[in-house]
């Protein structure tokens, strides 16, 4: 049977998911503070946009009008996509409060009321007719009720893949963790890619690693990445083996 995929867009990142991520995974995209997570997930939707592919943000942890400003900031600039209706930010940040939110199109008041967050993008999947969307920060929503987490992230893959949407939920861990987020999320989601940051000599390298994903073969190595004023650029041809990065 032929797979059919979203290609991420990301440089040298879909060689690593044998050409693109299976269509309606969701995929955890776990990782330590300052990892890209963010950048990796705005890159996602805005190369989808550019493909001819809607797609929602939803933001937790950041206010949209900052969200927009740092798109812009890598080129990807939204502004055009959200007023022909094929691009809608979700603000789950600002609770309604405060002039600039009040100018946004899908707000939600409280993430403590998962049926109002459920309604809210479900109404933003369907005006956008979304193929690709990014929940940043997924963790954010079970923070407070950790025993919640799957339960959250079930529904989530309900609505999501109900509507024939490929997401990224991006999932939040600390420095020393080795899991990708708790066993409720890591179990229920279909994909797992996992973001690193390392002090090696005194210096932070990057690197990423597909751990798990669903409907397809992918590669299995860990590779350096890196963050530029144009973004994420994996480098699927070179694999960090311990604390060195080889070249093949
Ligand atoms: N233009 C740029 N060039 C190079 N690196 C950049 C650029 N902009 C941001 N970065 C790097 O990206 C990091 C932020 O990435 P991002 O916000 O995606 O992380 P994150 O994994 O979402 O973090 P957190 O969980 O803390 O929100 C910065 O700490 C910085 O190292």
């Amino acid at each position: 049977m032929i797979v059919e995929r979203v290609k991420s867009g990301i440089p040298g990142f879909d060689e690593l998911v044998n050409g693109g991520i299976p269509k309606r995974n969701i995929v955890l995209l776990s990782g330590g503070p300052g990892t890209g997570k963010t950048i990796f997930s705005q890159q996602f939707l805005y190369q989808g946009l550019a493909l001819g592919e809607p797609g929602v943000l939803v933001t937790l942890e950041e206010h949209p009008v900052q969200v927009r400003r740092e798109m812009a900031s890598f080129g990807w600039d939204v502004r055009k996509y959200e007023e022909e209706g094929s691009f809608a930010i979700v603000d789950a940040f600002t609770g309604g409060i405060g002039e600039a939110a009040k100018r946004e199109r899908y707000v939600v008041r409280s993430i403590d009321d998962i049926g109002e967050f459920m309604d809210v993008l479900r109404e933003a999947l369907k005006d956008t007719k979304a193929q690709r969307a990014a929940i940043d920060s997924v963790s954010t929503l079970y923070l407070t009720r950790p025993v919640s987490a799957r339960n959250v992230l079930m529904q989530l893959k309900r609505v999501l893949s109900g509507l024939g949407v490929t997401a990224l939920m991006v999932s939040q861990v600390s420095v020393t963790e080795r899991g990708f987020g708790g066993p409720g999320v890591e179990h229920a989601s279909d994909g797992i890619i996992r973001l690193d940051l390392d002090e090696v000599d005194g210096e932070l390298v990057r690197s990423m690693i597909v751990w798990k994903m669903r409907g397809t073969k992918h590669d299995m190595r860990r590779h350096p990445f890196e963050i530029t004023d144009e973004g994420i650029r994996v480098y699927s041809d070179k694999v960090v083996k311990g604390s060195v990065v080889r070249y093949e």
